[in-house]
């Protein structure tokens, strides 16, 4: 009896003292030896605590305090930590989240120069934030690395191809005349204030719901809804990503996030299985939907590894999210900066009566929208809905004489170079379409990575062409029906929620042409 006792007692400390081992060296040893690799190789920055790195500098530093005054000079509001410690320790330093050290960048050149050979599968996707955000991406296209992103690749990009894209215009017009219709009605019930980031977000996860998933919209609404209820659950609270055991100091956040989840991928399961099903219904473009199904049929046929059930789930995911809150941001913010700047909103509408006049808006003619490109380049710019990109290094990468070692978290800050004088000028944080003009792909900035809102390299979005098409069809509606101008309860408040929205909202007054 003691004896058995005794080897209890035994194991019992023997396998605390494997799991605190274990717990040490994943919190403490691991980081710290990418830490003093990257110090080795001339790294510095901001000195960490453990265990919350430098998140309470972070946190503590003044927030973005709304404003009347409208300012585009946004980087060191929205992110004073990162313009302060540009400051003492350059465009390239380490800083840390909780127990993860991340290398911060904002210089092109070494942007340029640590990309040059690493091609797309070789990237990684930071772990911290893979498991942070499996409720909302999981393993979809986004997150997902190595063949794997190969495979999901080669079956998705085919959705986007001019032929796909071209088929789902007439769609598109339809959700946004709706919506304008309904605008009408509130300017005529003498409503002429509009919420307009609700109100496009809104049209934006309508027409993802029917050019992707060939669903209605009441059917694609929850998905929308619930997925928008995870993003503010996910990056609005004050959660500690990175610190050990976070999830225990938010754990309402963490269970909501968990729940939501489970619900969205639920539903998403009975789209998949009712599409599976109607497979004989007519679809008239080949949706992402649609793609992947038939893929992974010929795949399975073939003998081949076909996606699994969950992997279509999280890839279904992933496009419901990326694919409408993203051009909805694109959208809204043009509408403040064409609010700011009549001249500007005179000038493309002039441009659509000369190259659409009365026809029908079709992917030809939209194509011929060139200054409402430069204007999506510039919104782009200004306020790049995916303010940063992330990536975990799988391989060494050299860049000059220094080594980014295997395994080195990235966080590259696109608000940082977009608004950096050195590479943009004096106007840096002027609205200038114009400067798109001469320079159609890189605006006139002095370096080719100087201009990043779709990210770099093999990763680049899979969806620009698609948001290049719903942003022209949704503006020339617009701007066909209404101008308008700045409510005076607009409050400039540019904040990241993972991507760079108007906290407050865009309200905005109309008037019909
Ligand atoms: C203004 C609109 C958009 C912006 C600013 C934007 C921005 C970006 C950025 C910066 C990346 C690179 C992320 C990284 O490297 O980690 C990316 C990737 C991605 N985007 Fe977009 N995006 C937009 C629209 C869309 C749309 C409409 C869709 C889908 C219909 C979409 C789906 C994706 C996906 C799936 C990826 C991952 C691609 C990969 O890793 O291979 N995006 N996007």
């Amino acid at each position: 009896m003691e004896l058995s006792l005794q080897y209890f007692v035994c194991i019992t400390l023997a396998m605390s003292a494997i799991m605190i081992g274990r717990l040490l060296f994943s919190w403490w040893i691991l980081p710290n030896l990418a830490y003093k690799k990257l110090k080795d190789n001339g790294f510095s920055g901001p000195k960490p605590s453990f265990p919350f790195g430098n998140l309470n500098d972070m946190k503590n530093e003044k927030k973005y305090a709304s404003s009347c005054i409208i300012s585009h000079d946004i980087h060191s509001a929205a992110f004073p930590y990162f313009a302060r410690w540009q400051k003492s320790h350059g465009k390239v330093f380490i800083h840390w989240l909780g127990t993860e050290p991340f290398l911060y960048i904002a210089d092109p050149e070494f942007l340029k120069k640590m990309t040059a050979h690493v091609v797309g599968k070789a990237w990684g996707k930071p772990t911290v934030f893979k498991n942070d955000r499996e409720p909302m991406f999981g393993n979809g296209l986004l997150m997902v690395e190595g063949e794997y992103w190969v495979h999901h690749r080669r079956v998705i990009t085919p959705a986007f191809s001019p032929a796909n894209l071209k088929g789902m215009t007439n769609l598109m017009v339809e959700s946004v005349t709706s919506m304008l219709d309904r605008w009408t009605d509130l300017i005529n019930s003498g409503k002429p204030e509009i919420n307009v980031e609700k109100e496009i977000t809104s049209t934006a996860g309508e027409i993802i719901s029917k050019t992707s998933f060939g669903i209605s919209y009441e059917n694609g609404r929850e998905v929308v809804e619930k997925l928008r209820e995870m993003q503010i659950t996910l990056f609005k609270s004050n959660r500690f990503v990175g610190v050990p055991f976070s999830n225990f100091m938010s754990p309402k956040q963490t269970l909501k996030a968990r729940k939501l989840g489970k619900e969205i991928d639920a539903l998403l399961l009975s789209i998949i299985t009712a599409r599976s099903k109607s497979s004989k219904r007519h679809h008239p473009q080949q949706d992402l939907l649609g793609l992947l199904l038939a893929d992974n049929m010929v795949d399975s046929r073939a003998g081949k590894r076909a996606l699994t059930t969950r992997e279509l789930v999280d890839e279904c995911k992933t496009f419901f999210f990326g694919g409408h809150e993203t051009t909805a941001l694109a959208v809204t913010w043009t509408l403040l900066l064409l609010a700011q700047h009549r001249e500007w909103q005179n000038q493309l509408i002039e441009e659509i009566r000369e190259v659409i006049g009365n026809g029908e808006i079709d992917a030809a003619n939209i194509a011929g929208l060139k200054k409402m490109g430069w204007v999506l380049n510039e919104v782009l710019r200004l306020y790049p809905p995916a303010p940063n990109v992330q990536r975990q290094a799988r391989q060494d990468i050299e860049v000059d004489n220094l080594v980014i070692p295997n395994g080195t978290n990235m966080w590259i800050d696109v608000v940082s170079i977009h608004h950096d004088q050195n590479l943009w000028g004096q106007s840096v944080n002027e609205f200038k379409p114009e400067r798109f003009k001469e320079d159609n792909l890189y605006g006139g900035c002095n370096h080719k990575m100087g201009f990043l809102p779709f990210g770099f390299g093999g990763r680049m979005c899979v969806g620009r062409n698609l948001t290049n098409m719903e942003y022209k069809i949704v503006l020339t509606l617009i701007l066909t029906r209404f101008s308008f101008y700045l409510s005076p309860n607009y409050c400039h408040s540019p904040s990241i929620m993972l991507s760079l929205r108007p906290m407050q909202g865009l309200p905005l007054i109309f008037e019909p042409l």
